[in-house]
């Protein structure tokens, strides 16, 4: 086995060499850190991790390879990806083929052989920055040409990017179940195992591409409305805020994931931050603050809502009472938001848990039971 040599850079000099992984070439991102021991398919065909260079701090990686099944788009969406240990062999009943061959085939770029657990610790230091990956003849560039590409990438803070994720067609998932009505998904990244949970709680989900007008989405009649997950700032998202205020006006029920999470608690008059290296593996502790029961949940968030904690509060939107439902016990940041007066609730964190524990799903029960309720109580 021959190696190509490759460099990790970030914007604040640090350099780390490694080998080749993927394709070659270079790629700059923000470069962020995942906690998952396992799942990294999932993770690298989570829209989400647009625009971003994942280093994964499980030191060991690819040796289940790769297969059709476990995806969670139809390609891989990280910038680059980050690892310690490339393994040599695959070793898994599904596997259909390597990562390093699939990282390859579609054009990511990656780095093996670096010390994950020291770009893991600068990261949390010094926060989340940007990077760049340099391999072929890209690992030719001086020290100074690498870091100023790096530092000429765009800022993850105030980015938009729901349009290079979003479908640009509308298509329909069918019910799974006796059908409960249609819902109406605004696509900012939606993931595959999202889709599949709600048609498996009755509804007939019409994905929708992030351009969708109010107007648009009344003409499918849904019964409710679901924001997905996807990447960027949700503080560049106001078109998305806009429709989302229009939604909650008209009193459809709704149920945000992730960004959709960002986006409710903007359309309820809050703000969001960026979080200093954000919170992304499949293990967060999380409060729900109705029940009292602690989960353990899949993250992959760099952005929260800024809600008090501990009290309702009056939505600064007019939208009447919230309740900041969940809370992560690690560091105390706004996990969901339930307004009391709408019919509106939403989570930062990852029901679908594509991958990770399976401890929140009951939030997808709890949608269709608002959903259900919403409707007697209009008849
Ligand atoms: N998974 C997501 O939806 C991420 C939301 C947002 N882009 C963030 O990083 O916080």
């Amino acid at each position: 086995m021959t190696f190509e040599a490759a460099v990790l850079v970030l914007e604040d000099g640090a350099r780390y060499r490694g080998q080749a992984y993927g394709a070659k070439g270079k790629r700059v991102g923000e470069v962020v850190f995942a906690t998952g021991m396992t799942g990294y398919q999932e993770t690298i065909t989570d829209p989400s991790y647009a625009g971003q260079i994942v280093v994964m701090t499980a030191p060991h990686i690819g040796n289940t390879g790769v297969n059709s099944e476990d995806p969670e788009s139809n390609r891989i969406w990280v910038s680059g990806f980050v690892i310690r240990d490339a393994s040599r062999i695959v070793s898994n009943y599904r596997a259909e083929g390597s990562l390093d061959d699939q990282l390859t085939e579609q054009g990511i770029v990656g780095i093996s052989g670096v010390d994950t657990r020291a770009i893991t610790r600068r990261l949390r230091d010094a926060g989340s920055m940007r990077g760049g990956i340099f391999s072929g003849t890209e690992n030719d560039l001086s020290d100074d040409e690498q870091l100023a590409a790096v530092r000429a990438e765009t800022q993850m803070a105030g980015r938009s990017l729901s349009s290079e994720v979003s479908t640009s067609v509308a298509y329909l998932v069918a019910s799974t179940v006796a059908s409960i009505g249609r819902l109406a998904v605004l696509d900012l990244g939606v993931k595959t195992s999202t889709v599949n949970y709600l048609a498996e709680r009755g509804f007939e989900v019409h994905v929708l591409p992030q351009t969708v007008t109010f107007e648009e989405l009344l003409a499918i009649d849904p019964v409710a409305v679901f924001y997905s997950n996807g990447p960027g700032d949700p503080s560049a998202s106001d078109a998305h805020v806009a429709l989302l205020t229009q939604v909650l006006k008209r009193g459809l029920p709704f149920f945000g994931i992730c960004f959709g999470n960002q986006l409710l608690g903007r359309a309820l008059g809050y703000g969001t931050y960026k979080l200093p290296f954000g919170h992304r593996g499949i293990n967060q502790p999380v409060i729900d603050v109705q029940t009292l029961r602690t989960e353990i949940t899949s993250h992959n968030h760099g952005f929260a809502v800024d809600a008090p904690v501990g009290e309702i509060s009056q939505s600064p939107a007019g939208f009447g009472r919230v309740e900041v439902s969940h809370v992560n016990l690690n560091d105390n940041v706004v996990e969901g938001l339930r307004a009391l007066d709408i019919p509106a609730f939403s989570v930062q964190y990852h029901p679908e848990a594509a991958s990770g524990p399976h401890d929140a799903n009951y939030l997808f029960d709890r949608f269709r039971d608002l959903v259900l309720e919403n409707a007697k109580d209009s008849k």
